[in-house]
């Protein structure tokens, strides 16, 4: 059985953990100690009991489980290099590490540092926590992989099977970049408009918000054909990447998108790994980014008063 860390037994986390103990070693590792026995709530509302193998961090140097296959790391994108540096003691540096975040922070700079092989994974398999002993497995979805300069496709492709084993659909890809960006683009486009204004997805068809929506995507627009992200669904330029965002809107009307949830539960957002990214790029191309930093400086006036 191959063996997998996880680390940050998050929802993330705790999904993987479930989905890969049958048939993998694993053990999740975090800053505090979890109940050992672990309940998943499925899509469809049946629940399962589990034993997971946990460990916090400060235990490991003298509980170092059997050297990992993986290391998938399930925290939030400004905690990940951070988790990380708490681990490098006790793993080689040529350990395959998988980046489960969201925006487009956390990969670039892990795999820049890290000697061994960086996959990224972006998922629509949508989690939440329960209480210290409970993940909810919201709605199934698919997971992509690879890494960013497509040079671990047998590795890429052995973790996609056996996530896909596991219960969790996944396939390898050579061009997780582009996908990672597209995924940043919609979130921008959601994610701060809602937590700013407290609404659920589908409320941004309304005309209060329609607009604001319209002006985000055209500069996210501009940025990702100067980052050279292709246009989604083969469309072109702006309508194109207008058009998936209200397809994402009316997919997710009722969702309480992440970032109202964080900005709810008063913990800090994923902002930087999402705006900070395009603003980065709007600023290295010469690039009106005006209302993404009117969002990004507003996130972080709500989050100062946390
Ligand atoms: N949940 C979902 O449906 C989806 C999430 N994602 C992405 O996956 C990533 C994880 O999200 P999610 O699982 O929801 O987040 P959670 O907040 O549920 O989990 C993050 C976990 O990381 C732990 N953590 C934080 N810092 C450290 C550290 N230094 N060392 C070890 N563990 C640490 C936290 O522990 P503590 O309790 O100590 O704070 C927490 O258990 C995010 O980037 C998110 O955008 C992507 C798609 C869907
Ligand atoms: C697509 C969206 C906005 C769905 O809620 C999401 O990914 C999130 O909540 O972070």
């Amino acid at each position: 059985m191959t063996t997998h860390w996880i680390l940050g037994p998050g929802a993330i986390g705790r999904l993987l953990a479930h989905s890969l103990s049958p048939i993998a070693t694993t053990t999740l590792l975090g800053r505090r100690a979890l109940p050992p026995r672990q309940m998943l709530t499925t899509p469809e509302g049946e629940q399962y009991w589990q034993p997971l193998n946990s460990l916090t961090i400060a235990q490991l140097p003298s509980n170092t489980p059997k050297p990992p296959a993986f290391v998938h790391i399930t925290t939030k994108a400004m905690a990940a290099e951070s988790a990380l540096a708490g681990i490098t003691d006790c793993i080689s540096p040529t350990t395959p590490l998988v980046l489960w975040q969201n925006g487009f922070l956390a990969q670039p700079r892990i795999t820049q540092a890290w000697p061994g092989p960086v996959l990224c994974a972006t998922t629509t398999e949508g989690a939440y926590l329960t209480g210290d002993d409970g993940v909810m497995h919201a709605g199934r979805g698919h997971t992509f992989v690879g890494d960013l300069h497509d040079q671990y496709g047998a590795l890429a492709e052995e973790l996609a099977q056996t996530l896909t084993q596991a219960g969790l659909a996944a396939t390898k890809v050579c061009d997780i970049r582009q996908r990672l960006w597209q995924k940043l683009a919609v979130n921008a486009a959601i994610n701060p408009l809602v937590a700013l204004n407290d609404v659920r997805n589908g409320e941004l068809r309304g005309e209060a918000y329609a607009g604001h929506v319209v002006a985000v995507v055209k500069e996210v627009a501009a940025i990702m054909l100067a980052e050279g992200i292709a246009p989604p669904n083969d469309g072109n330029g702006e309508d194109a990447w207008l058009a998936l965002v209200w397809q994402v809107v009316e997919n997710t009307a009722n969702n309480k998108a992440s970032m109202l949830q964080d900005v709810e539960a008063k913990r800090p957002t994923e902002r930087g790994a999402i705006l900070g990214p395009l603003i980065g790029s709007a600023h290295r191309h010469g690039l009106a980014c005006e209302v993404l930093k009117g969002l990004d400086d507003e996130m972080a006036e709500l989050e100062a008063s946390f």
